[in-house]
């Protein structure tokens, strides 16, 4: 019989209920936000934490383009401008201040205003998906660009143009990211895991991750304050 597989094939979504089981108790009903750069994930692994938490799924995109009569955010940009969004994406953030139980999606510039970061740690945890740029402008070639307005500054192909962006991004916002109460790296876990690339990972994986690293930090003095334990 062939043995030695370098992944022994394992049950990832019973393993990611039973991280959130273990993790329930410490995060005491805390909302999580993640934060990250356009095609970390957030929606994606946002919708799969809610899921296995039990928690509402909130992605403030949407909620915005609610708020602004189903417009779309490219289409906000183009007509109302960068401000207008950024005041709407705070006013969503301060209405889901309040409230506990949410996992939230946040879009990838919410963490560029201090008063969002008040608004986000009020009941919640932030979580930073930290993805690298060549992963990150992969994934967006796969989609476009159109959805993205501060990525059509560029010339060149949908790779290239995203790379040169999300570079530009990364610069300016790091050390907004990096306030984050948790962070997952995506290249951290696949050399956990013995892959080769990040592109390996699924996001259930990294949800795991994400529960691990909330567990961390709930599980370090001021976390525990947080979660009122
Ligand atoms: N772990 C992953 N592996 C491969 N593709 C992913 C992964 N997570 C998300 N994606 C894809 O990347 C794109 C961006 O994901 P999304 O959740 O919208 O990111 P964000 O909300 O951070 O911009 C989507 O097309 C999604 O399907
Ligand atoms: O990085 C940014 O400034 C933005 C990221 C987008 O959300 P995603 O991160 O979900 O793409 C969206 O909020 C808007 O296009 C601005
Ligand atoms: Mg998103």
């Amino acid at each position: 019989m062939e043995t030695g597989s370098i992944h022994a094939p394992y049950d990832e979504a019973l393993m990611l209920k039973n991280k959130s089981l273990e993790v329930e108790p410490y995060l005491n009903g805390h909302s999580i936000y993640l934060v990250g750069l356009m095609g970390s994930g957030k929606t994606t692994v946002g919708k799969i934490l809610s899921h296995v938490l039990g928690y509402s799924f909130c992605d403030s995109d949407t909620l915005i383009e609610q708020e602004v009569n189903g417009m779309s955010v490219a289409e906000i940009f183009k007509l109302h401008g960068e401000s207008f969004f950024r005041k709407k994406e705070t006013e969503v953030l301060q209405r889901l201040s309040s409230k506990k139980q949410l996992v939230v999606s946040t879009g990838g510039g919410a963490v560029v205003r201090d008063v969002n970061w008040d608004y986000m740690q009020k009941k919640g945890i932030v979580v930073w998906l930290d993805v690298p740029l060549e992963a990150l402008a992969q994934r967006i070639a796969a989609v476009g660009t159109h959805s993205r307005p501060l990525l059509h500054y560029e010339d060149g192909d949908p790779y290239t143009k995203a790379l040169k962006r999300l570079s530009y991004l990364l610069e300016q916002r790091g050390k907004n990211y990096a306030k984050a109460n948790a962070r997952v790296s995506l290249e951290e876990i696949a050399g956990k895991l013995g892959y080769r690339d990040v592109s390996d990972l699924t996001p259930t994986e990294i949800a795991i991750e994400a529960l691990e690293q909330i567990e961390v930090y709930l599980k370090e003095e001021d976390g525990m304050a947080i979660a009122g334990l």
